[in-house]
């Protein structure tokens, strides 16, 4: 049963240290053609007419850029800002505990969580991971990759790199009820996972999770170069979400 807007809910994260980017400020409120890079992420999740509330965890210091940022979206009033914890765990479970009482009584049936310093990926991206997850019960995007090969801890190559790797992206979706249990169980046992995926695998080992196909233009803005990279991409081909 659909009422209007989709079921599902999307979790944006903003909480990460940024370190390896080396800015002053938390990368994702830096601007990106426009408008800060947490922006496009919120934008392209708001427009989805398959997602209905739209979390974004913030850092208690960051709530006011953040709160700026949202006012450069269109449909903000579908955006909720919320505060995040000290770790990705930790933040994944405050946008989830903020979506606990509707996942409940079933307003949301699948979550999606992204990385906030994603700005690029396409509406049909969450197609593909919603339909995925909806079937599955879990689907991460996923790009195969060709061009690695295994080298030890000195350098020296020491062979081909196992058949199969694919580069993991967010977003991450699964029906809302096991991600909610599996992160309020991760939270009991003190674990700290780096995807979702990770704490879904320790703790809801039964979720079947799919891979699907991820873009190579879903970037994760890490180093300073890949914001340059980020704004090449939308001078070629402006999304027009948002
Ligand atoms: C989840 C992720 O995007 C997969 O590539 C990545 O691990 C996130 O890393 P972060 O350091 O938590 O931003």
């Amino acid at each position: 049963m659909q009422h209007g807007r989709g079921r599902a809910a999307a979790i944006v994260l903003a909480g990460g240290s940024g370190s390896r980017f080396g800015a002053a400020v938390n990368k994702v409120y830096l601007p990106l053609a426009g408008r800060p890079v947490i922006a496009w992420s919120l934008a392209v999740m708001a427009a989805h007419p398959q997602v209905g509330p739209v979390v974004l965890v913030a850092r208690e210091d960051d709530l006011a850029a953040a709160t700026d940022a949202v006012r450069t979206v269109a449909g903000t009033g579908r955006i909720e800002v919320t505060t995040g914890g000290a770790s990705r765990q930790e933040s994944e479970l405050a946008g989830l505990r903020r979506l606990a009482e509707r996942i409940a009584d079933r307003r949301v049936d699948v979550v999606l969580v992204h990385d906030g310093a994603r700005p690029l990926l396409s509406a049909d991206l969450v197609d593909r991971v919603l339909a995925a997850a909806r079937e599955t019960g879990g689907a991460v995007p996923g790009l195969a990759r060709h061009d690695l090969v295994a080298a030890g801890p000195d350098g020296a190559l020491t062979g081909p790199a196992p058949e199969g790797l694919v580069a993991v992206q967010t977003p991450q979706g699964f029906r809302a009820a096991p991600l909610l249990a599996a992160y309020e169980a991760a939270a009991r046992a003190g674990f700290a996972g780096t995807d979702t995926e990770s704490c879904m695998a320790r703790f809801a080992p039964d979720v079947r999770v799919r891979r699907v196909d991820g873009e190579g233009r879903n970037i994760k803005i890490t180093y300073g170069h890949d914001l340059e990279v980020a704004t090449a991409v939308l001078a070629g081909t402006r999304p027009a979400a948002g």
